[in-house]
């Protein structure tokens, strides 16, 4: 009795094991488990809702897919490429975490870390632009992720102010994962040329059914189609640039334009803009993705002296942003 009473306080399930033993195997989790609270956004296929845990009162957001929108859409892929990349990312506090997935018959579940402070797009139009205390801060986390992401054979291929979220306590959460690419383990090394994968076929295949966003997406990635790490780092130098500058580096009334701009490196920065976030853009929005300046020298780079790098960074409180 006593083992039954334990194992109902964490939702797990009482069974005998081949050796005969009694264990205790976590009970799957479904809809009946949380109290479904406010929507926190739409996406194209997606209704993000935030939820509590019935047993544990702990807090998440929970994706909810819809499956004949998926199928009508044909982005199965996409599904799959977002748990598989989610549940090798578990060990970083600036990448959204999967808890849980589950299904009924309409629908698919994701259960993540609730970002309750919005998306980093939405807090830097509130203040136009970020000082250069609250630049470093930001971009440090989001290069903090993006390093560990890329460790793990990883590669977001979208990242842009929407897809950084931020925690209760104003601390980075990547999320955005379905566009992401998984590296093969022999082709993990340098500018890790992604291996290919179902959603452009082979790597040697040309054509490619995913380009990130307009503003954000790497040269390499128009003329050549492929998407490597430094093409990551690419939306990083632009990123740096936004939270500065107040917009992004490339951005024309059309994407043709923008991707001209960007091919073309076109792109001034405005009066003001601090010394050495300038160097450290000028050293990432380079066209040949080889040249970029790789992840380890950008952590050495000036604009980031003082910054802690790692599980320190994670514990400093937030800047206040003015
Ligand atoms: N873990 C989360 N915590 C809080 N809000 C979230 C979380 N994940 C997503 N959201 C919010 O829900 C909205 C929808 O997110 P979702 O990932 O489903 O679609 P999307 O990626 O924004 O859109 P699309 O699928 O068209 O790219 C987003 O605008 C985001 O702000
Ligand atoms: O890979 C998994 O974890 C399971 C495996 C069993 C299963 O049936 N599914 C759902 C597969 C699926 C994917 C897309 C659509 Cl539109 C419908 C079903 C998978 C699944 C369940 C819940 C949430 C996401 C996914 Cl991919």
């Amino acid at each position: 009795e006593e083992w039954k009473e334990r194992g109902a306080a964490v939702g797990v399930r009482q069974e005998v094991d081949a050796n005969g033993q009694i264990v205790n195997r976590p009970m799957k989790k479904g809809v009946k488990d949380f109290n479904f609270g406010r929507t926190l956004g739409e996406g194209s296929y997606s209704t993000v809702l935030a939820a509590t845990d019935r047993q544990t009162m702990r807090e998440y957001a929970i994706k909810v897919l819809d499956k004949k929108h998926i199928i009508k859409e044909k982005k199965v892929k996409y599904v799959n490429i977002e748990k598989d990349t989610l549940n090798r990312l578990t060990d970083h506090p600036g990448i959204v975490r999967l808890y849980y997935t589950f299904q009924d018959e309409r629908s698919l579940y994701f259960v993540l870390d609730l970002a309750s402070g919005g998306e980093l797009l939405g807090v830097l139009k509130q203040y136009t632009t970020f000082d250069e205390e609250c630049t470093r801060f930001y971009s440090a986390e989001i290069l903090d992720a993006v390093d560990y992401m890329h460790r793990q054979g990883v590669i977001h291929r979208d990242l842009k102010p929407e897809n950084v979220l931020l925690d209760s306590h104003m601390h980075v959460k990547i999320t955005d994962f379905g566009t992401a690419k998984i590296l093969d383990p022999p082709k993990n090394e340098g500018i890790g040329i992604a291996a290919g994968d179902p959603m452009d076929g082979a790597n040697t295949d040309r054509a490619m059914s995913f380009v990130g966003t307009a503003e954000y997406v790497s040269p390499e990635l128009l003329t050549e189609k492929n998407a490597c790490k430094a093409s990551d780092l690419w939306a990083f130098g632009c990123i740096i640039y936004q939270l500065l500058a107040g917009r992004p580096p490339f951005k024309a009334s059309n994407e043709y334009q923008t991707f001209q701009k960007i091919v073309a490196l076109d792109y001034v920065f405005p009066d003001g803009f601090p010394e050495s976030a300038r160097d450290l853009v000028e050293r990432l929005l380079v066209l040949d993705p080889a040249q970029r300046l790789p992840m380890e020298h950008i952590k050495n780079h000036q604009f980031f002296a003082g910054v802690t790098w790692g599980k320190g960074l994670w514990k400093l409180k937030a800047p206040r942003l003015k």
